[in-house]
């Protein structure tokens, strides 16, 4: 696990990163500069519990390209969940909040798993344990407005505009963030490598 210093604020940014690509690296830029976050942590999950993990590159590959394309010092690139047998995100929370205490923590994640965030694990229990930061993403702008998550707390929303306050708010408490795009996807570049014969990593 990245080291930090007692009172930062960081953010928590998971995902497959099979491959990395453009719209992760804008993700990170955008919630390090309207959160105003001290660090933010790039986690390379060993596998997303609700995805195939057929396509997914090995983790050493992941995390190689994530260093690659991470923007600046302030982004930590880590697997870390794997080493300690970590595979749900409640549980990387857990134990994340129970090792660095003094650290105000927020989730990030872009605006197409809001729409299934009730899918995942103790979904509840992180809603009310850690503030969440949606990055807008293309197709999932207005889409995110029906989803379980918004209509549940739709009274613990912080407005964009004070997102720089996102860290220190007590759970439940989230925002969305609008702002530049990208339409990338992982499963888009997968398919324009396939179709070019080039490996993904
Ligand atoms: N273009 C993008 N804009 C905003 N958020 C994004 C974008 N691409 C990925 N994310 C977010 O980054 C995190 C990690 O995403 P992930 O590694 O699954 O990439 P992906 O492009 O969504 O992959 P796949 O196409 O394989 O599902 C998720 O929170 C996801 O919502
Ligand atoms: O804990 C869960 O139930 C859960 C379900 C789906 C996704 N996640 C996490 O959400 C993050 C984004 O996943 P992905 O595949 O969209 O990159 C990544 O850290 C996953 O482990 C977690």
């Amino acid at each position: 696990m990245p080291h930090v210093e007692r009172g930062m604020s960081v953010g928590l940014f998971g995902g497959s990163f099979n491959p990395p690509h453009r719209g992760h690296e804008l993700v990170a830029e955008i919630a390090l500069r309207r959160l105003g976050l001290d660090q933010l942590w790039w986690m390379v999950t060993p596998g997303n519990p609700l995805k195939s993990h057929s396509e997914l590159a090995s983790l050493e590959d992941r995390v190689a390209m994530s260093r690659a394309l991470a923007p600046g010092p302030r982004v930590k690139v880590t697997a870390f969940e794997a080493a300690h047998g970590l595979r749900y995100t409640a549980e990387t929370l857990a134990f994340v909040k129970a090792r660095n205490p003094g650290i105000r923590f927020v989730w990030i994640m872009g605006a197409d798993n809001l729409r299934s965030f009730h899918h995942w694990q103790d979904w509840r229990t992180i809603a009310e344990t850690f503030p969440i930061a949606v990055i807008d993403r293309p197709g999932s702008t207005l889409a995110y407005l029906s989803s379980k998550m918004a209509k549940t707390y739709t009274h613990a929303r912080v407005d964009e505009d004070d997102a720089a306050t996102l860290a220190s708010l007590n759970a439940p408490a989230w925002t969305f963030i609008h702002g530049p795009r990208s339409s990338l996807s992982s499963t888009a570049i997968r398919g324009e490598r396939a179709a070019a014969g080039t490996p993904v990593s």
